[in-house]
């Protein structure tokens, strides 16, 4: 997979040299470049953004440096990612569906947002994706862009170094929030590991597991709950 990221703030990426995106470079499973959009402008203060038509308060980006950008960066088989307030809320299940394609740019955008004519002309050329994180306020696209590459990119084929890691996750195949987890020394300032999970008997373990993320889900997230009714115990 190859991922290319346009924004004002490209360094804002470099957090993707770290970790699982880093490693993932390393084995060759994962090629990610990072431009700088005021490397398509052409005036001598590399304008991206302008007042906007029709009045309000704030600036947005102009269509002309996105328009080249994107030209220059996506092919034929790109997929582009833009992410803005007013998109569809990234769930994991538009992470398995990334985490097939070849191509993925991502357009990072600032400011009120970018002209909606970039996005437009992008619908005729390419697959647009346009993502929200959720409802709360971010000041760009970086961040968002930051989520949806990590999400997807730990779901490309022979990424990850235990697959089976990636079947016991939350809102993963059976919808339900994580179980609580515990590792050593069995107390820790008074605080002690469930007894089931001491005891080896596996069955017992599953069990407990299961009912816990049931527990959790129930109080934390019962808009869940209408996928996994039928995992209920
Ligand atoms: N907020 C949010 C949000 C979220 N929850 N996910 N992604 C975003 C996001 C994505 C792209 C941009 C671009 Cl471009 C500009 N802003 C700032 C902004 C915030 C509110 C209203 N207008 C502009 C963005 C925010």
């Amino acid at each position: 997979m190859r991922i290319d990221v346009v924004s004002i703030f490209p360094a804002y990426l470099d957090a993707l040299d770290l970790s699982l995106a880093g490693r993932a470079r390393e084995k060759g499973l994962l090629q990610i470049a990072t431009h700088d959009l005021r490397d398509f402008t052409h005036d001598r203060h590399r304008t991206v953004d302008d007042t906007p038509y029709g009045g309000g308060a704030g600036m947005v980006m102009k269509p002309e440096p996105w328009g080249e950008a994107l030209d220059t960066v996506a092919t034929d088989d790109s997929v582009v990612v833009v992410p803005t307030p007013s998109g569809t809320p990234f769930r994991q299940s538009l992470a398995h569906d990334l985490s097939r394609e070849r191509h993925l740019v991502f357009a990072c955008g600032r400011y009120e947002g970018i002209d909606q004519r970039v996005i437009d002309h992008a619908r005729e050329r390419w697959r647009v994706e346009e993502v929200s994180l959720g409802d709360f306020v971010l000041n760009g696209g970086e961040v968002a862009a930051l989520a949806v590459i990590e999400a997807v990119v730990r779901l490309v084929p022979g990424f990850m170094g235990n697959p089976a890691s990636l079947a016991e996750e939350s809102h993963g195949e059976d919808g339900l929030l994580e179980y609580p987890v515990y590792t050593k020394p069995a107390t820790w300032r008074g605080h002690t590991v469930p007894d089931v999970l001491l005891s080896g008997h596996h069955g017992a373990i599953a069990a407990w597991r299961h009912e816990q993320a049931l527990q959790r889900t129930r109080e934390r997230r019962p808009d869940l709950l209408g996928d996994a009714s039928e995992t209920s115990s």
